[in-house]
């Protein structure tokens, strides 16, 4: 168990990691999700030592392995935890085989089972035809892999990567990506990983904290943060496409969504009506529930269409079967469910 505990990072007055307490399962695969600067790999700098916290304890197996409250934290090296960076230094003057092996040594490892576990390793990243090809004499995608394997080399119970895949195309990244999910399968280890592409994260993750301003928004499964996102923030953040988030105000004895009078019943005077792209709709004409849109966008998406429309900054996506027969620049009438799927306040919190 990887246990979190009201966590706090600060840079002089600015506090880049606020208060955040998560436990994390044996085995889990927690993917720490969010926007750039949200605190996320601050967090997983304090998670592999390199960085002390400024207030609370992080506990690996019942072991507290950084305190920031008594300022105190177990060395990198010596906490059973494995690195891996978006760039992933390689020793060039050494052949893949001697990256490999030579955390090994560091840990002295007798030489048989050194060279035992470096055809293991090799192996299961398929990269054991280049074990005597230097850093330089292979593309970048074999180079990631060949980090991962020096990283995996020692066992460690903890496996970190931060944005390990961004380097790579985009065909490659997802081939890593079902390596990497092959990988934690086979080593077992509890991996946190971080990244701010949520497609990465809802196909990776066991578990998933969203990250905003240094905040743990909600922490839970893939399915969790779809089916019931606890903020508006996380509403928008996750799902392909995220959802509509559409303001709702009191106005005379009725109410105007998105700028126009709707027959709605919200649970208060002002707040966010969710709608799922999938339940939006297109409407030939203007209805009960129709607001006109400026087509911004269009793209085929498994055999639908996704058609996202613009207007006084409100941005709205819909999934449909057909492409809608007006061009990008004209108006398109999209029609809203007669209910939505969640409200928010305006702060962001999930009402009911
Ligand atoms: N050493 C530092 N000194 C001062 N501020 C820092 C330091 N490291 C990070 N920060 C600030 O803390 C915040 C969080 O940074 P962090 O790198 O953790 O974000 P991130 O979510 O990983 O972003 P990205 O996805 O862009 O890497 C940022 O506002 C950043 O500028």
């Amino acid at each position: 168990m990887l246990e979190i505990q009201n966590l706090v990072k600060r840079f002089g007055s600015f506090e880049a990691v606020k208060d955040v307490s998560i436990s994390v399962p044996d085995g889990a695969f927690l993917v720490l999700l969010g926007p750039s600067g949200c605190g996320k790999t601050t967090l997983l700098r304090m998670l592999s030592g390199l960085e002390l916290p400024s207030a609370g304890q992080i506990v690996f197996d019942g072991e507290t392995v950084s305190d920031g409250d008594r300022n105190w934290s177990v060395d990198p090296a010596k906490r059973n935890s494995g690195l891996v960076f978006q760039s992933y230094a390689l020793w060039p003057h050494m052949s893949v085989k001697g990256n490999v092996e030579w955390p090994l040594k560091v840990m002295k490892m007798p030489k048989a089972e050194r060279a035992a576990r470096v055809a293991e390793v090799l192996k299961l990243l398929d990269i054991a035809q280049l074990a005597e090809r230097y850093p330089n004499e292979i593309s970048g995608g074999q180079q990631q892999r060949v980090a991962i394997a020096r990283t995996i080399a020692p066992k460690p119970s903890v496996l970190l990567f931060d944005e390990p895949l961004s380097n790579l195309d985009a065909k490659l990244r997802v081939e890593m990506r079902t390596e990497l999910m092959k990988l934690h399968r086979a080593t077992g280890a509890t991996t946190v990983y971080v990244t701010h592409d949520q497609i990465e994260a809802m196909t990776m993750a066991t578990h998933v904290a969203v990250m905003n301003q240094g905040r743990v928004q909600q922490f839970g499964t893939p399915a969790d943060l779809v089916d019931h996102p606890e903020t508006a923030f996380v509403a928008t953040f996750v799902g392909t496409p995220p959802n509509n988030m559409v303001p709702v105000v009191k106005n005379g004895i009725g109410y105007k969504v998105g700028g126009r009078h709707m027959p709605v019943t919200p649970p208060a005077d002002e707040c966010l009506a969710m709608y799922r792209a999938e339940k939006m709709t297109l409407a030939e004409t203007e209805g009960e529930t129709t607001l006109p849109m400026e087509l911004v966008e269009t793209s085929a998406i498994a055999g639908r269409t996704m058609v996202t429309g613009l207007r006084d900054g409100l941005r709205l996506t819909a999934i449909v079967d057909r492409p809608p027969a007006a061009r990008i620049g004209e108006t398109v009438q999209f029609r809203l469910p007669e209910r939505p799927d969640s409200w928010f306040a305006p702060d962001g919190e999930r009402i009911d």
